[in-house]
């Protein structure tokens, strides 16, 4: 099969709207494909740190990123450092991490530096939401640098509810203005407030972008997908409300779509 029939056979399992859309957006000069990573690229798994891209997802994304005039970013909830470790894409794929708090463009080296008011702030979540995680059963806490993600995947529905209470009683008695975020089996606490659509503005602005692909699962993508324009495209990956214009069921229809765009992107011109 050569890469033209490759391209007919994976276009034809995605809805004919979302491939005319997607190959629409093939045609500008500078696309911005900003991706979220789990529950999008890669399948949800109980431990965070062995989450993988799908191959066909990978295999998509240098694909895309080696097309002229494309940028591919990965925006994502997660520390930028895990993400680097999950995701283990070549440095000219963008990265931002802690839904927008941290970004890896293309200074590899940069990094965000906490003041010494949020240092300490961090300092009294960790201590409240520890005592959490330490008292109820299969809860944890995994560390971001400006704040935590109390996880409740593992938990029962009694001690996943009762574990949101109390982190969020406690977090917010002894800190105002906290950014807090519900995800799936997670409850996310920050103390600097940045969101996906920030994230995106800022991309599309640095990218200097004439379109936007953004694919996203969960609450905090809509963030992303509000931030997008005529001309951009959203896609939504799996269930659940949302402003994209366009949803797959999960990530290997989201694949699918990525290799699509690769196939429209590669097209010589006209
Ligand atoms: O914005 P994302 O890239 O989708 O990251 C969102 C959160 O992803 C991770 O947690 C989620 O995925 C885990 C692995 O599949 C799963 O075990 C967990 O239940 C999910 O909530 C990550 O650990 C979080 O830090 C991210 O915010």
């Amino acid at each position: 099969m050569d890469r033209r029939e490759a391209a007919v056979a994976v276009t034809t399992s995605l809805p004919e709207p979302l491939v005319a859309a997607l190959d629409e957006l093939s045609r500008v000069r500078r696309l911005l494909v900003a991706l979220d990573f789990d529950g999008t690229l890669a399948p949800e798994v109980d431990s965070p740190e062995n989450a993988r891209a799908l191959p066909a997802a990978r295999d998509a994304v240098l694909r895309l990123r080696a097309t002229a005039g494309t940028r591919v970013a990965l925006v994502s909830g997660r520390a930028l450092r895990s993400l680097i470790h999950v995701a283990q894409v070549p440095d000219d794929v963008l990265l931002v991490g802690s839904h927008g708090i941290e970004l890896r463009l293309d200074d590899p080296a940069a990094r965000i530096a906490l003041d010494t008011a949020e240092l300490e702030r961090v300092d009294v979540l960790q201590e409240v939401l520890s005592q959490v995680a330490d008292t109820i059963d299969d809860v944890w806490l995994e560390t971001k640098p400006a704040g935590f993600a109390l996880h409740t995947r593992l938990a029962t529905e009694e001690n996943s509810r009762l574990a949101h209470l109390v982190a969020l009683r406690e977090a917010t008695a002894e800190l105002d203005d906290l950014t807090i975020r519900e995800g799936k089996n997670v409850l996310e606490f920050a103390v600097r407030s940045t969101t996906k659509g920030e994230a995106v503005e800022h991309l599309r602005r640095y990218t200097a972008a004439d379109a936007v692909l953004f694919a996203g699962d969960d609450v905090t993508d809509e963030d992303a997908f509000a931030a997008l324009q005529p001309g951009d495209l959203g896609l939504k990956s799996g269930p659940g409300e949302t402003l994209a214009a366009f949803r797959v069921p999960g990530p290997p229809e989201v694949a699918q779509a990525l290799a699509a765009l690769a196939d429209f992107r590669e097209r010589p011109a006209s």
